[in-house]
């Protein structure tokens, strides 16, 4: 035992990417375990490790996690990335749910049949730009701190990176009529365990394809 969280998921971002952005930024090494097969799933259910016959799972702290959002909330409480107070994690926790529904609205997208991914991509560019973006340009501009919460780094200005990122992947030019998630973006991009996440070779995990959607549906028999 190495005494590293030890992820169990796809060799993908899906709902495990978070969990990865967050480590990182915590500056914690650690395993992954990629299911490939049927097999090992079946497997992992047999061996009573997945509570609801579901994958993300993350063993830490002798506990075999899962709920990505259970995960999430463990670890940015165990690495103080998570508030100062009941109030500022009430505020984080507002902000990543938010984010989160955006960042479903992605997740889903390869799966999405041919037919429906150009409306599925105006939709994410509409709610990007329209309902979730917004809302942090205007926390920034009144405030006028270098982070979204406590004018300290945490879990909320990991989850918004991500998102900027991921958004930023599919429509390049979205961040132009946001000027302060522009200069946010380039001050967490070079919070030093973020900017060495975003070097090649760290466990971040590229944009999905095609393989990672036919190792998905043949792990669940879909
Ligand atoms: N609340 C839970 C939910 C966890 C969850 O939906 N896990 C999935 C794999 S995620 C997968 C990959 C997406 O890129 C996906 C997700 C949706 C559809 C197809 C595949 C699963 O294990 N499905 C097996 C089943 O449900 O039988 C949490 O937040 O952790």
């Amino acid at each position: 035992m190495s005494g590293k969280p030890r992820l169990t998921y796809f060799n993908g971002r899906g709902r495990m990417e978070p969990v990865r952005w967050l480590l990182a930024a915590a500056g914690v090494e650690f395993e992954e375990f990629f299911l490939e097969t049927s097999e090992q799933y079946e497997k992992l259910i047999k061996d009573g490790v997945l509570m609801f016959q579901q994958v993300p799972l993350v063993e830490i702290d002798g506990m075999k996690m899962v709920q990505t959002r259970a995960i999430l909330s463990y670890i940015a409480g165990k690495y103080n990335l998570y508030g100062k107070d009941l109030k500022e994690r009430a505020l984080i926790d507002m902000y990543v749910e938010g984010i989160t529904d955006l960042m479903q609205m992605i997740l889903m997208f390869p799966f999405s049949p041919p037919e429906e991914k150009e409306k599925n991509l105006a939709s994410i560019k509409e709610k990007a730009t329209t309902r979730y973006f917004p809302v942090f340009e205007k926390v920034l501009k009144q405030h006028g701190q270098d982070f979204l919460v406590g004018n300290k780094f945490s879990w909320a200005d990991v989850q918004l990176i991500e998102a900027i990122l991921a958004v930023e992947e599919k429509i390049p030019a979205v961040l132009l009529g946001f000027p302060q998630l522009q200069a946010f973006k380039i001050r967490v991009s070079n919070v030093p365990t973020i900017k060495k996440f975003l070097q090649p070779g760290s466990p971040r995990k590229p944009p999905p394809d095609q393989h990672y959607v036919e190792t998905v549906l043949k792990v669940f028999k879909r």
